[in-house]
């Protein structure tokens, strides 16, 4: 099966919330909440993949020294199999504000019990419990 890999962002304010974003209608998975990020392409790095795609979803700027590795999913979908590194972020420039039409919302960790996630994200909460 093929693996794709995307990169994905624990983006966490002074108060320990982290952004989710919803899946906008016409993705797969819509509707689902999930970490900022998306899809690394060839040549790219994750780290410049997460930069570029936090720019492109909401419209802020950070650095590949402001991204911790924190955790990864390893989940088998229909058809590829998703390996997905996350990186805590707490230092970026400008606001998140949904450039694609997605939903957003701070949470803590504690709280995304209310928000559905995509099935490879279910294991990663506990994580960030844990490690934020
Ligand atoms: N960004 C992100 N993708 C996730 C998460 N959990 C999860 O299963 N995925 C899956 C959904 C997609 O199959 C894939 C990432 O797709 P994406 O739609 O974000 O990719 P992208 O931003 O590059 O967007 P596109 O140009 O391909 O439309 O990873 C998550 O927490 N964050
Ligand atoms: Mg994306």
């Amino acid at each position: 099966m093929r693996t794709v890999l995307v990169s994905a962002a624990a983006l966490v304010d002074p108060d320990g919330r982290v952004l989710l974003a919803r899946r906008p209608e016409g993705k797969p998975m819509a509707g689902l909440w999930e970490f900022p990020g998306g899809k690394v392409e060839p040549g790219e790095t994750p780290e410049a993949a997460l930069i570029r795609e936090l720019r492109e979803e909401l419209g802020i700027d950070t650095w590949a020294s402001c991204l911790a590795p924190l955790t990864f999913a390893s989940h088998s979908y229909e058809g590829f199999h998703l390996l997905m590194p996350v990186f805590a972020c707490r230092r970026w420039a400008g606001t998140p504000e949904a450039r694609e039409g997605q939903a957003l919302a701070w949470v803590k960790p504690n709280g995304m019990r209310g928000y559905p996630m995509p099935p490879a994200d279910v294991p990663l909460v506990a994580m960030l419990r844990d490690l934020l």
